[in-house]
């Protein structure tokens, strides 16, 4: 991804309804996964920009599906996570039926980002997120996120083991990822996983039309 895009990424619209998704005129690569697994923070890194998606430590946080814009070529768009036990029930349907939708019936959406903590066994909601990609036909790379809490010598066998679990037999690249990696330590597990993805991007965002 070419440096100078990273100055240019705004925030554009949130969506609580179909209704206001921007129009589909751009590639968009989701964030997907269950909350607090790290998908605002990996958005901000990819772009370089700290603040432009809403971090916390809280789980539930981003309640909207939100689209950024960048550099006026594509979106970033960062999904409410799923998984959070304390939404009341109303709520949390209607989070995943505009997700879902979202997901599905998409024409612009030219990448998923699967997010999956490193640190935890493969997990009902992400099979069932996946399987339902698959079945959309959707194109998918799997992040395992959190990778800086992982000691260097666990790192290669977890990736693995979520390779085995999200990789569909090969066809997806899973990739270790840490958002946070502290560059003075090279050998942070992860710390190579955001240059990874911004190539993944840019071949998706560059084969689009
Ligand atoms: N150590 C470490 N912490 C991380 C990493 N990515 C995110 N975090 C922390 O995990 C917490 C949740 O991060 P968010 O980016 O807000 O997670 P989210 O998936 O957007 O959460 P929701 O919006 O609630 O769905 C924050 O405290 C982050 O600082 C990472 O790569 N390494
Ligand atoms: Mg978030």
């Amino acid at each position: 991804m070419p440096k100078a895009l990273r100055d240019r990424a705004v925030f554009s619209t949130s969506a609580v309804t179909r209704a206001g998704f921007p129009p589909p005129a751009l590639p968009e690569v989701s964030f997907v996964g269950r909350s607090n697994v790290g998908k605002s923070s990996l958005l901000n890194r990819l772009v370089g920009q700290r603040g432009l998606a809403h971090v916390s430590k809280t789980p539930g946080r981003t309640r909207m599906i939100n689209f950024f814009e960048i550099g006026g070529s594509y979106r970033l768009v960062d999904l409410p996570g799923y998984g959070y036990a304390r939404v009341p029930e109303a709520l949390r349907a209607g989070w995943e039926d505009l997700v879902l939708s979202y997901l599905t019936a998409r024409d612009s959406l030219v990448l998923n980002l699967l997010l999956v903590d490193c640190r935890r066994d493969p997990l009902e909601n992400d099979l069932r997120v996946l399987e339902l990609l698959i079945l959309s036909e959707r194109p998918v790379a799997v992040v395992a996120t959190k990778a800086d809490k992982l000691k260097s010598g666990e790192a290669a066998s977890r990736l693995r083991l979520l390779s085995q679990a999200f990789g569909a037999g090969g066809r997806f690249p899973v990739v270790a990822c840490s958002s946070v990696a502290n560059t003075k330590r090279p050998r942070t597990p992860g710390r190579e996983g955001v240059g990874q993805i911004q190539r993944l991007i840019a071949e998706r965002v560059n084969a689009w039309r």
